[in-house]
């Protein structure tokens, strides 16, 4: 048998996947196989988009992450985008570039953890685009979602006197990351112990939050909000920066898990690390009125979802402060995932 062309494996990876039903229910008007998705708009809505990219040895390597769980968290991430607006993923474009080394086989994997994905969070597949690549695999995922007109969350509304809350625990991705890549590699030497399960899961398969985001702007509860792609202190630094305020942590209320802590002690370094610079976390970091926590706890607990409060705003020039378990503060650096930086 003959190659197939992009056609026939866009056909492959994409077809039969989501059921017409579905797709009509999504407001797909025109979905795969035209120039360009055409989706129905709702009244009192307005669009929420975000692309995020995954790059083959910045994203993940063989050794962190199996080809379905790419596909899964190329998704998720963007899904993450649109939770910290408050709104809710509808449609996805991807794009792929593909170098030879990733034969039919492995590009069908991806495809199932993209799929289990969108299907997770009730999202139409609507296109996309494929191209070769010279040498390492490139997923890049826009995605569409909706709000209603004028209420999405942004980073900007924290003022001083709020508390600061965070929809999950942070660093447990790092903590995977840092086990993974300290496995046995070609060379078969060693480097860190194997990382718990749930670790790996965490890195992996993030589940973003959208039903944290839903109650939120639903119930009106916070007045700034972000997720957690960066590490839990940039991206606090970015909520503190687009509201002109201090945001000011503290250290004996962040979520740390014994699992996560013991792991961290094996490694011989500081969980904290982690939670406050890890990244990957895809949870959300807010602010809200503290007339609102009690609610905020109610709905919360209601949903079986977690929530911590884990600070409050303060006036001064926009940063991030840490208040240790000893007493002192420290300003919290600037400091998260950065693409650009050197070593
Ligand atoms: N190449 C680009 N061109 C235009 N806008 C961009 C580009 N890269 C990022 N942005 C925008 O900059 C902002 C910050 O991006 P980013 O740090 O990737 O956000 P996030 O961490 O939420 O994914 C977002 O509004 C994003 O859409
Ligand atoms: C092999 C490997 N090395 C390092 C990382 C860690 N890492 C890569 S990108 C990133 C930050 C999040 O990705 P980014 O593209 O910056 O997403 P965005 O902030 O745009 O949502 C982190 C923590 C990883 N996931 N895999
Ligand atoms: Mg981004
Ligand atoms: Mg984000
Ligand atoms: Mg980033």
């Amino acid at each position: 048998m003959p190659p197939l062309d992009e056609f026939g494996l866009i056909r492959v990876w994409t077809e039969g996947r989501q059921s017409d039903s579905f797709l009509t229910a999504a407001g797909v008007t025109v979905g795969i196989g035209d120039d360009a998705a055409v989706v129905s708009a709702s009244a009192g809505m307005e669009w929420v988009l975000a692309v995020d990219t995954m790059v083959e040895e910045i994203h993940f390597k063989p050794e962190t992450m199996d080809d379905a769980d790419i596909g899964f968290k190329a998704l998720a991430a963007n899904v993450s985008d649109i939770a910290a607006m408050g709104g809710m993923p509808k449609h996805a474009l991807v794009s792929v570039s593909v170098p030879a080394r990733w034969d039919a086989k492995r590009m069908e994997r991806l495809y199932e953890g993209l799929y289990a994905c969108a299907d997770k969070y009730g999202i139409a597949i609507i296109g996309g685009d494929t191209t070769s690549a010279p040498q390492h695999l490139v997923v890049a995922v826009t995605v569409v979602g909706c709000v209603e007109s004028g209420r999405a969350i942004r980073r900007s509304g924290a003022k001083p006197g709020q508390i600061v809350f965070l929809t999950g625990p942070t660093g447990l991705s790092a903590g995977g990351l840092h086990g993974m890549l300290g496995q046995p590699g070609k060379a078969g030497k060693r480097v860190a112990p194997s990382p718990p399960k749930r670790l790996i899961d965490a890195h992996r398969r993030p589940q973003p939050s959208v039903k944290a985001g839903r109650i939120l702007l639903e119930g009106g509860l916070a007045t700034s909000l972000n997720d957690v792609s960066d590490g839990l202190a940039s991206e606090a630094w970015e909520i503190a920066e687009a509201s002109g305020v201090k945001l000011a942590l503290r250290e004996t209320d962040l979520p740390i898990s014994g699992e996560l802590a013991g792991y961290a002690g094996l490694c011989g370094i500081a969980a904290l690390d982690w939670v406050l610079y890890g990244g990957e976390d895809y949870v959300l970091l807010g602010t809200a009125d503290p007339g609102a926590e009690v609610a905020l706890r109610e709905k919360f607990r209601e949903a079986s979802l977690p929530l911590f409060i884990i600070g409050s705003v303060e006036e001064g020039p926009p940063g991030v402060e840490l208040a240790l378990a000893s007493g002192k503060s420290k300003p919290l650096l600037k400091r998260g995932y950065n693409h650009f930086a050197k070593g």
